[in-house]
């Protein structure tokens, strides 16, 4: 059985987006939007090291290996892990739009279990926007990026600003990753950019 809620449902007036003119290319890796970060941090060493890669159009492709500590039952992936890995590889696609979004509702089918040493093959896609508002969905397979659905998700992205980060988050980590020009250009130009 699957299906999402009502607030996963475009409306009728939502647009189909185009991908950004400096979008990265396709097969290009997108790298990680903030070292530290649980899903795609390289510095993060409890993290998921999630790597996406551009896709054609709007969509993004990424691979995650269950590793023994992502465990929930025995010898199976934990279904948190599980849905961080289709939130890593969906907020991802921000690249393609070059806006900073954030996750506002995020609605996961577990339709098989993953096993430890599993590579999850997941792809996602922006199926629409409406206003500040990002629609998307992401499907991740195991045996091989066209082998059987282990789990799939639709989302709805928020639109932000910088301001969005330096408002809320805890200042130690602000004030370093504001003192990182790689983090600050990276987040800047994704703001300015229309
Ligand atoms: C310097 C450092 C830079 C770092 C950059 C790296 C960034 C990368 C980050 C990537 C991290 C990876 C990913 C992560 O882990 S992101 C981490 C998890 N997510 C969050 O922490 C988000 C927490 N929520 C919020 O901050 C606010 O609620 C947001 C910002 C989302 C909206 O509050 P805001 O006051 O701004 O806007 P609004 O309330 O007027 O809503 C606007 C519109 O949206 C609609 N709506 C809102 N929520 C929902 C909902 N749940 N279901 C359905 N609809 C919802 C709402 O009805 C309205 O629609 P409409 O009336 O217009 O039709």
């Amino acid at each position: 059985m699957s299906g999402t809620s009502a607030a996963l449902k475009p409306p009728a007036d939502a647009v189909r987006p185009v991908r950004h003119p400096e979008a990265p290319a396709p097969g290009e890796l997108l790298g990680a939007h903030y070292e530290h970060c649980f899903g795609c941090g390289e510095g993060q060493r409890h993290g998921l090291h999630l790597q996406a890669r551009a896709g054609d159009g709007l969509s993004v492709t990424a691979e995650f290996t269950v590793q023994a500590a992502h465990q929930g039952a025995p010898g199976l992936a934990h279904g948190g892990i599980l849905t961080t890995a289709l939130d890593e590889t969906l907020g991802s696609l921000n690249w393609l739009l070059r806006v900073i979004a954030v996750t506002g509702r995020l609605e996961t089918d577990f339709v098989r279990p993953v096993p430890v040493d599993t590579v999850l093959h997941l792809d996602a896609e922006i199926t629409a926007v409406h206003g500040r508002k990002i629609y998307s969905r992401a499907t991740g397979r195991i045996g091989g990026p066209d082998g059987p659905v282990a789990v799939r998700a639709e989302a709805l992205f928020i639109e932000v600003k910088v301001d969005h980060f330096i408002e809320n988050g805890r200042p130690a980590e602000i004030e370093a990753a504001m003192a990182d020009p790689d983090q600050v250009r990276r987040a800047r130009a994704f703001e300015v950019n229309p």
